[in-house]
């Protein structure tokens, strides 16, 4: 279990950071992030807290849409099928071990119009696609009887770092470097990582006389 938390915690990080690389090569998206954010949270306060966070749903947008594209957990982890099924007209066997790569699901052309884009709006509208196991096009957290038991946990703290990363700071590149520049090339293993990390300037923000 400690094992598991730390993992729980790693990918945490993982889905943030991925969010803010996405976020940083799109200013008009990480402008309009902190426009809600910061219209959303009583004025003065110095920062976001969790009862803040109900009527974000772009926050919730944002990181939906992180989570398609950059599952921690690219290929869940390894089920075992008990008895043997058919899924699609293939024909899994019993006592196979069974790999699901959520990470090309959550970039299947034949499920998402610009698979590859960046596209928060995709998950405005309340009754869009969820993470919770019932939508098989994204899979961040797996779904049935192993769905991830941190996914409430996981997705809170997420939510609650990144609205104050959005509230507290505006946000630059480091010298000249430009948005279309950042590398978004991703590491893979048990979890995904960035192959370079995220290096960013933060400017804080005087909230107390708003
Ligand atoms: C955003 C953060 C997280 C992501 C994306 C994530 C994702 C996942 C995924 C994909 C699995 C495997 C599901 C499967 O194979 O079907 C999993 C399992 C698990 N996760 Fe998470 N997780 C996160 C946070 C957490 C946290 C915070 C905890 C604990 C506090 C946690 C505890 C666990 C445990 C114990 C399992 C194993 C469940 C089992 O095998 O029955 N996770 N997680």
């Amino acid at each position: 279990m400690q094992d598991m938390f730390v993992a729980g915690t790693d990918t945490s990080y993982v889905v943030l950071e991925f969010a803010m690389a996405e976020l940083m090569r799109k200013p008009h998206l990480m402008a309009k992030l902190q426009a809600e954010v910061r219209d959303k949270t009583p004025k003065g306060q110095p920062m976001v807290m969790e009862d803040d966070l109900g009527g974000m749903t772009y926050l919730k947008a944002v990181l939906k849409e992180t989570l398609r594209l950059h599952p921690p957990l690219p290929l869940l982890l390894p089920h075992f099928s008990v008895d043997k099924c058919v899924i699609n007209g293939y024909t899994v066997p019993a006592e196979t071990r069974v790999i699901i790569n959520v990470w090309a699901i959550g970039r299947d052309p034949g499920s998402w119009e610009d698979a590859e884009e960046f596209i928060p709006e995709r998950f405005e509208d309340a009754a869009s696609p969820d993470y919770k196991g019932r939508d098989f096009g994204i899979l961040p957290f797996g779904a049935g009887r192993r769905i991830c038991p941190g996914i409430n946990f996981g997705m809170a703290s997420v939510e609650i770092m990144m609205a104050n990363l959005a509230y507290c700071f505006d946000w630059e590149l480091p010298g000249r470097m430009q948005h279309k520049d950042l590398d978004m090339t991703e590491v893979f293993g048990m979890t995904i990582h960035r192959k370079e990390k995220l290096l960013l300037v933060p400017t804080t923000r005087d909230v107390s006389h708003e």
